[in-house]
């Protein structure tokens, strides 16, 4: 009866199924009965490819098949054979078991159970059976067992197919609009093998994984992705795209995967194809054990893939901000993200192993603009003088880069006004300079000195490029702060059990949750800023009032596997500041992204905070945050007190 299968099948033209959904026809070039596989074979641009596909998945895709099957085993059936050996009885170890009398046809379930079994060294018997002498009947967990209609049982026996490349004739590729979801995976269990080119010998697949490498851990991931992205329609950031203007603009760049990831084989599941829109394929597994890959799109206004370079991503976020910035505006660009996504990188320039190269970062491009603008005939008649300040902000204090980590306090005028007192502003007359600057400021921000904080990871960055109007008392003109933030998962681990590092986190988690309210407030033009909730937002203020405010957030991303719930995480905040910008001057790309009602930094929060408190209500922190400032003007008063001048300390700055 093996032949007569074997002789029916190979060389049929059936239809096969693909983990993202796609059906394709192929041709079956072998059967293995006793593993109940079939090898289909189609090609693609010219090549050969194929795969083993379970017949009972190929039974549900192709409907005649299993009145074809039915008959040539009823025929096989009535043909005179010799008197079995014996039924195999024992337990199922792999595919090369020597072919047993009676047949199994493994669904999804049974297959994970046997192989569970397997694993386990349970003893165990096939669920499904082909009795030779009447035709197809199995015994199936979702549906009774009817001996005699082998067609509407076979129906049944659904099981994911494991496929390999596209097809000759692809479908359409998903709309980056919408959200894909749930793409089934193969399990290896079932059977299920890749192969290239030409059908292997099943036992060859199992050894080596695709293009003959050596099988990396979650390879079933690895493969759906890959061929999720070969239906991507991918259309590259190009550097001389329209920039639209924007008040506030919201990117996400993508890594790419760093050497101990690579090392680990670890999987990329971030896929950028352009046009602002972003994947994760969050990898997951269902009750019964099926891997599937949960494919979440989010649209920004720009999305940065893994070969974009430093200059790309500025000049599409900074760059029109630093125009804003000579037209009298306060400008901001965050880089927002997991530790090690690449936020110093794209704001202080590349790496070459430790060494950074501070000229090819958002800093210096800036910078560098400034002085070009500066001598711009448009500006040029406004006298202005640059000066630059660097202050890092650790669990809410204030530390002065430039100036050897000096702490300094933050007060608040009668007027709103915020002042960093004593912070250094240096003028500066080149980018040269300002380059100059930002490497003395980064050394003494990983030295650590004097702040408690053992690595940056956990204090903001704030460069601050100030133009003051040389013929009216060097009053502001316009300033530009670009912000390397603390690393968001610092503000969500509540897991130590040090006071300090808690605090720490409440704070770096307080700062965040700020600095979201605060360009959400900006995007609304509301009148109420919730700059007091935190010192980051207050040292801002400037850049949330005003019509002339602009801001830009970078989201950074990490492409491995292992960081996809912090990667999320990042994208739904950025999602949030996203939200409101229908109002403020963006292009107005369709929002493609499931409503996020309780992302998960707001629910890592209430862990912080108390429990029937809003995160939009603020108040609790404007109260905290006035009684510190009423703590600070006493420590003033007590200083002036004692004779210390502190107002002369103020004006000690090299600010004119
Ligand atoms: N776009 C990129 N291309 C190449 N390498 C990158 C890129 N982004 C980051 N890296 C590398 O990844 C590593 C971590 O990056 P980086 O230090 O910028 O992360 P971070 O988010 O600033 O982390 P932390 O919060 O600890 O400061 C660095 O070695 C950096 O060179």
């Amino acid at each position: 009866m093996e032949n007569a299968l074997s002789r029916f099948l190979v060389g049929l033209s059936v239809q096969i199924s693909r983990s993202d959904g796609r059906v394709h026809t192929a041709t079956v070039r072998s059967v293995d009965v006793v593993k109940s596989t079939a090898m289909v074979e189609w090609y693609e641009r010219k090549i050969s490819r194929g795969k083993e596909v379970l017949v009972t998945e190929l039974c549900a895709l192709n409907p005649d098949l299993m009145d074809y099957i039915n008959n040539v085993t009823s025929t096989a059936a009535k043909a005179p054979r010799p008197a079995p050996e014996k039924k195999y009885e024992g337990r199922l170890r792999s595919s090369r078991i020597p072919a047993p009398t009676t047949y199994c046809f493994r669904s999804k379930a049974s297959a994970a159970a046997v192989s569970n079994a397997e694993e386990s060294g349970q003893q165990g018997t096939c669920p499904f059976e082909l009795n030779q002498r009447s035709n197809l009947h199995l015994a199936s967990s979702n549906q009774p067992h009817r001996k005699n209609e082998p067609k509407s049982a076979l129906a049944l026996m659904r099981e994911t197919v494991k496929e390999n490349d596209e097809p000759e004739r692809m479908p359409p590729p998903p709309a980056v609009k919408g959200r894909r979801k749930s793409v089934a995976a193969p399990d290896h269990n079932k059977g299920n093998k890749r192969m290239s080119c030409v059908a292997k010998p099943p036992d060859m697949q199992t050894k080596r994984g695709k293009f003959g490498e050596a099988s990396r851990p979650n390879q079933k991931f690895y493969d759906m992705i890959r061929d999720f992205r070969e239906t991507l329609e991918v259309t590259p950031l190009s550097s001389s795209e329209y920039i639209e203007p924007r008040r506030i603009c919201v990117c996400v760049r993508k890594r790419p995967l760093n050497k101990q990831e690579t090392n680990r084989k670890e999987i990329d599941v971030v896929s950028v194809p352009g046009k602002g829109a972003l994947f994760v394929h969050e990898p997951k597994q269902k009750v019964d054990l099926t891997k599937y890959l949960d494919n979440q799109v989010f649209q920004f206004d720009y999305s940065f893939d893994e070969t974009s370079t430093n200059d790309l991503v500025y000049k599409f976020t900074a760059k029109p901000l630093v125009q804003s910035m000579f037209e009298g505006g306060m400008a901001t660009c965050f880089a927002y993200g997991q530790t090690g996504s690449g936020k110093t990188h794209t704001m202080g320039g590349d790496f070459t192993g430790k060494q950074q190269n501070s000229s090819k970062g958002i800093y210096a491009l800036a910078a560098q603009e400034v002085f070009t603008l500066l001598n711009h005939r448009r500006f040029s008649n406004l006298d202005l003088s640059v000066y630059v300040s660097f202050f890092e902000i650790y669990n809410g204090k204030v530390y002065d880069l430039l100036n050897k980590k000096a702490k300094l306090r933050v007060l608040e005028d009668e007027r709103q006004q915020v002042q960093v007192v004593g912070l250094e502003e240096m003028s500066v007359s080149t980018a040269e300079e300002v380059i100059k600057m930002i490497q003395l400021g980064s050394a003494c921000r990983t030295s650590g000195q004097t702040s408690a904080n053992a690595n940056s990871s956990r204090s903001h960055a704030v460069l601050q490029i100030v133009l003051r109007r040389n013929d009216r008392a060097a009053t502001l003109h316009g300033k530009f702060s670009l912000v390397d933030l603390a690393g968001n998962e610092r503000g969500t681990d509540v897991s130590s059990n040090d006071r300090n590092t808690l605090v720490e986190t409440a704070e770096i988690n307080r700062s965040l949750l700020a600095l979201k309210e605060c360009i959400r407030s900006l995007g609304k033009n509301s009148d109420h800023i919730p700059f007091r909730m935190s010192t980051l937002t207050k040292v801002l203020r400037d850049s949330f009032i005003g019509e002339k405010s602009k801001t830009c957030m970078i989201a950074m991303v990490s492409p491995g596997m292992t960081s996809c719930e912090y990667t999320m995480n990042t994208l739904r905040y950025a999602d949030r500041v996203k939200e409101l910008n229908c109002n403020s001057g963006t292009s107005g790309a369709a929002k493609i992204k499931e409503p996020v009602n309780s992302s998960s930094e707001e629910v890592k929060l209430s862990v912080l905070i108390p429990r029937n408190e809003s995160v939009e209500d603020t108040s609790v922190y404007e109260a905290i945050s006035q009684v510190t400032e009423l703590e600070d003007k006493v420590y003033v008063e007590l200083k002036v007190d004692n004779g210390e001048n502190f107002i002369q300390h103020q004006d000690r700055t090299s600010r004119p």
